[in-house]
């Protein structure tokens, strides 16, 4: 059992909001990309990611957001149908703004870093208007991605939907997600978030990101206890602080703390960790699991993703992640 309330008469699991993207990967691994000749397309954006895995775990899952109308945009929609995810709040956007590519760089398992191409991005164009009060009422949970709150008109759009949900018994996942590429000032970033955290039932970031959200707050604060604390005043009922191969720790309104493993991984690039985290804590968290068995899921699906070339097209099944889990107990002579 956990804290959240999850209103199991709404036929959507989770609804996803923000980017929808490209990630091109390269092939040529272990290399930098001066020298890397060819890429693979995926479907990329770290909320749809999350919500691919939570498709591929086996949840229903949904998706608001905007895309080019273009070949990007078209086939991000028709990947995410093949996953069997709720596309009708997906709006093709007219502007002219362009999809959003990630060029990724995979030097080595633990060098890698990505090329952004955010000019004009489609999914920020995002607006209040796409955002249906109807649509957000079915569903058992949203995620919104701190991304999503770098610019106009996107921006007001994730605070209607908060305030939807709120108004609606929709649990609210926030994963910070924070890119420093799209955004102007740290300032602006720490505001917004802030704001957005409020209203926020769990909150998961890295350490970097609870620093960024606190710097002018609480600048120089490292105590993950001190971090989460604060927003069991607010909504919050759960705040995750993610710490790499070290694992991740959460706390609760309650006052408990748990420590998430992490497991071996043959690690071919480090992103697409968080996300695949994220879904699979999301996943756990929803089908009832207790805090730690939801953050140990999250952990597997974690190194299941980065030992592997995509982060989208990477994302396991339940099934997977339950049978890596037992492998490596089994390995490492624990009961099962
Ligand atoms: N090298 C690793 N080996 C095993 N597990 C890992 C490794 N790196 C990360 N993980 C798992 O993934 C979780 C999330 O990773 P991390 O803390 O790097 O988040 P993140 O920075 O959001 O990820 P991303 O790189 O996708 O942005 C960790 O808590 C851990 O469980
Ligand atoms: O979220 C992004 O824009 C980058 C993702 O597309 C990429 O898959 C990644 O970095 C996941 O962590």
């Amino acid at each position: 059992m956990n804290n959240l309330k999850f209103n199991q008469e709404k036929p959507i699991d989770l609804i996803a909001i923000g980017r929808l993207a490209i990630d091109l990967n390269a092939n040529e691994i272990n290399r930098p990309m001066e020298e890397t000749i060819t890429f693979t397309k995926y479907v990329g954006g770290s909320p749809a990611n999350i919500a691919i895995g939570t498709a591929v775990l086996g949840h229903k899952a949904g998706f608001i957001g905007r895309v080019a109308d273009d070949q990007f945009g078209r086939f991000i929609v028709s990947y995410l149908e093949e996953k069997d995810i709720d596309t009708s709040s997906i709006v093709i956007d007219q502007s002219g703004a362009k999809t959003g590519l990630a060029f990724t760089e995979i030097k080595s398992p633990t060098d890698c870093s990505i090329l952004m191409y955010r000019e004009n991005a489609v999914d920020l164009k995002l607006e209040p208007k796409d955002i249906k009060e109807e649509y957000i009422k079915q569903a058992k949970a949203i995620l919104i991605s701190g991304t999503a709150l770098a610019q106009s008109p996107s921006r007001e759009a994730v605070f209607l939907a908060l305030d939807f949900a709120r108004k609606h018994d929709v649990v609210v996942f926030f994963d910070i997600d924070y890119r420093p590429y799209t955004w102007k000032s740290t300032d602006e970033t720490s505001v917004y978030y802030n704001l957005a955290a409020e209203k926020c039932d769990v909150i998961i970031g890295t350490r970097e990101e609870f620093d960024m959200m606190e710097s002018l707050t609480n600048p120089g604060n490292d105590n993950d206890f001190v971090t989460a604390k604060k927003w069991f005043d607010y909504n919050a009922k759960i705040v995750v602080i993610k710490h790499g191969k070290e694992g991740s720790i959460s706390y609760t309104k309650e006052g408990e703390s748990f420590k998430g493993r992490s497991f071996p991984a043959k690690v071919v690039k480090t992103f697409g960790a968080g996300d695949s985290y994220a879904s699979a804590f999301i996943y756990g968290l929803m089908e009832g699991w207790n805090v730690d068995q939801s953050m140990e899921f999250g952990g597997a699906s974690a190194s299941i993703v980065i030992s592997r070339h995509s982060c989208s097209d990477a994302m396991p099944t339940a099934e997977e992640v339950k049978t890596y889990i037992e492998k490596c107990k089994k390995e490492e002579g624990q009961s099962v």
